[in-house]
């Protein structure tokens, strides 16, 4: 892995991807608040991917999830199945469900992806979170919960960071996160040899405003750079890797970018991986955020909200949500 610390905390990263240490800005010193988005600011406008430290989710939450999607996906099939992936994109999705094919430029005639994930979806408006009591397995609800929760706080606590990178008052996205939508995913990708144009989870830029991924031990995630050139993510223990979603890069008017990426398991274990989706709530209109016009498209995209972003995407990329419209 590639290291490079220097003086300045906003200039590290690890191989191509800027490290960010966020305590300082998340404890309210504003000062830390305009370092850091400045930081951000670089980050999400030439790389999109960027590792938080200082995030202050514990590393046991974290291993507790992972341990969690392991014995999960050990489960035998007849239990797992019990809760089958459902029109909500909740439940358990088994390989051959999917293929990330909504970025074409990047993954026109893909295989199945090779991997079985297990969704945890949308909080409810009373603050439950719809995941199921396993009682083959009771320590799954709590862990899955109590991550799902530090990752949903924090998702909130970088709002302000995200506006002032955008040079908008701290408080700009508040309106647009008053019910958010929020997804937990617990991916297995097997030990496996692929075929031509077959992979873990093919080339996809996320559908959020941003993804936050648990710190993973196993490598196997490669994003996309500028140049065009497939990139390893690093393993970089205590941080969480976090990036813009295509939400995030079409409200922006392509001012923050959001990067490809895709992910395989050339290795000879088990490989889980625990993004968490987090987007606007569902019916907010997203319309070109203040400074971010340019001269070639003045007002940005057209109004759009996530749940119309989610129906097509939904709709794009995995096999049960084929032909539906919302
Ligand atoms: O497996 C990984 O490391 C990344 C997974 C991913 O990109 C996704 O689920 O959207
Ligand atoms: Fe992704």
């Amino acid at each position: 892995m590639a290291f490079h610390p220097s003086a300045e905390h906003s200039s590290m990263s690890a191989g191509p991807i800027p490290v960010l240490d966020i305590a300082a800005a998340l404890s309210g010193d504003p000062d830390a608040l305009e370092e850091t988005a400045a930081a951000l600011r670089t980050a999400s406008e030439e790389t999109g991917f960027v590792f938080m430290r200082g995030h202050g989710i514990p590393a046991e939450q974290i291993s507790d999830g992972f341990a969690a999607a392991e014995a999960f996906h050990a489960l035998p099939d007849a239990v797992k199945n019990r809760w089958p992936v459902n029109d909500a994109m909740e439940g358990y999705l088994s390989q051959g469900g999917a293929t990330f094919t909504t970025s074409p430029d990047l993954s026109a005639k893909n295989r199945s992806d090779r991997n079985a994930a297990f969704f945890i979806g949308e909080i409810r408006p009373d603050g439950a979170i719809p995941c199921p009591d396993i009682p083959e397995f009771p320590a799954f609800r709590p862990a899955v919960i109590a991550l799902y929760r530090a990752f949903l706080t924090l998702s909130l606590a970088l709002l302000p960071l995200y506006a002032r990178a955008l040079h908008l008052p701290a408080a700009a996205f508040a309106p647009a996160f008053r019910n958010p939508m929020t997804t937990l995913r617990l991916t297995h990708y097997p030990p496996a040899r692929y075929q031509p144009d077959e992979y873990g989870i093919a080339p996809h830029v996320d559908s959020s405003f941003i993804t936050l991924l648990a710190q993973n031990p196993v490598p196997g995630l490669q994003l996309r750079l500028r140049n065009g050139e497939w990139a390893d993510a690093p393993s970089l223990p205590g941080t969480l890797l976090v990036n813009t979603g295509d939400m995030l890069r079409r409200w922006t008017n392509d001012r923050f970018i959001a990067t490809p990426h895709r992910a395989s398991n050339a290795t000879a274990q088990d490989r889980y991986a625990i993004p968490f989706f987090f987007h606007p709530d569902p019916d907010y209109r997203m319309t070109c955020l203040p400074r971010c016009e340019m001269p070639e498209r003045p007002e940005g995209y057209p109004p759009l909200t996530p749940a119309e972003y989610m129906a097509w995407f939904n709709r794009n990329n995995y096999r049960h949500m084929a032909g539906k419209s919302a």
